[in-house]
């Protein structure tokens, strides 16, 4: 049983008629980079307020940290960093002062240390040349960058951030990537939730998938990306008969393991494009069978690669629907 920062059992959550979490079981791992995804709506925001305790479950129970949430919130919170839509600053305080207001909040935090905490964490999320300007004036940015510096505040043991980089601009984004990897680094749980599918993929280790209130997936993402449909990828200049021995050898291992399966031989063909490469639906033929079966042809094999669909198809398939891709 792998120690666990966040766990779920039957976690359900309805308003009014609304099935908003359907029973979901989470498993975060200690240690891990947790993408929590989803399309909009989906339930991941109310799943996030019910681990902090901002929202009553209605059925189910969640563990966060090893205790029982809501029951032990006082004792779980302070070792929790969590952005969730913002705190609510004081547009006409300066960033610092905001972070100096939520420092002075939290009973846990020493006084004698609160401006080289605060000074430390506006550093971190790259915003000190800012620290004296009013929060009015920030952009949308640099205010989500505000609330991630609010969440470190205190050295957390799990970071729990509701979609942090909703507003940034790539620049935004790809820093805090960088950020949550950094924080991985110290060894800190992060629970990211995320509509967006390249911030998951390029930072996570774990995925959890929600569709319409349930967890329809969760795993590694080595996992994920295994259990996407693996295809092979041929280079050679004798496309035609790559194609032919590729239509062969498919359908018959295929017809023999998994006629449920079976690629038409119009699939396994698949595309051609004009360097002279040849793609397949590998389905389970074990690719060396295919690359003995080429080369016996007379194939001339330049380059042989398997490739799983990746993501953003596995994703499709699992919800239903797109995700928005980081342009
Ligand atoms: N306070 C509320 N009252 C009524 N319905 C709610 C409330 N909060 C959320 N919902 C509904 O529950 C469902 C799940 O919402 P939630 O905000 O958890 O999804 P989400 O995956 O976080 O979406 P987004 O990415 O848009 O934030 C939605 O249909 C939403 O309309």
């Amino acid at each position: 049983m792998p120690d666990l920062a966040i766990e779920t059992h039957g976690l359900t959550k309805r308003f009014r008629s609304q099935l908003a979490v359907d029973g979901i079981d989470l498993a975060v791992p200690h240690g891990s980079v947790f993408g929590f995804l989803g399309p909009n709506g989906s339930g991941k925001t109310t799943t996030i307020r019910m681990l902090l305790g901002l929202v009553a479950a209605n059925a189910g129970d969640a563990r966060v940290l090893g205790a029982d949430m809501p029951r032990h919130v006082d004792v779980v919170l302070p070792r929790v960093g969590a952005l969730v839509e913002g705190p609510a600053f004081s547009p006409y305080l300066s960033g610092e002062a905001n972070l100096r207001r939520f420092d002075a909040a939290d009973r846990h935090a020493p006084r004698g240390t609160r401006n080289a905490r605060v000074a430390e964490a506006l550093d971190r999320v790259g915003l000190s040349h800012a620290a004296r300007k009013k929060v009015h004036a920030y952009s949308l940015g640099m205010k989500q960058r505000l609330g991630i510096a609010n969440a470190l505040l205190m050295r957390r043991e799990l970071l729990v951030l509701d979609e942090p980089t909703n507003g940034l601009d790539p620049q935004g984004t790809r820093e805090v990537r960088a950020l949550i990897r950094s924080f991985a680094d110290d060894g800190t749980t992060v629970f990211v939730s995320s509509h967006l599918l390249a911030e998951v993929e390029q930072v996570c280790t774990h995925v959890g998938v929600m569709s319409a209130g349930r967890l329809v997936a969760q795993g590694t993402l080595d996992e994920f990306r295994d259990e996407g449909e693996a295809r092979v990828l041929v280079r050679t200049p004798d496309a035609a008969l790559a194609r032919e021995v590729l239509a062969r050898v498919l359908e018959a291992r295929a017809g023999a393991d998994h006629p449920v399966s079976r690629p038409s031989a119009a699939d396994a063909a698949g595309d051609d494009d004009p360097d002279g490469s040849v793609t397949a639906r590998l389905g389970a033929t074990p690719p060396e069978v295919v690359v003995a079966a080429l080369v016996e042809a007379g194939v001339r094999v330049r380059g042989f690669e398997t490739v799983h669909a990746d993501l953003e198809q596995r994703f499709v398939e699992l919800t239903g629907e797109g995700f928005d891709v980081v342009q």
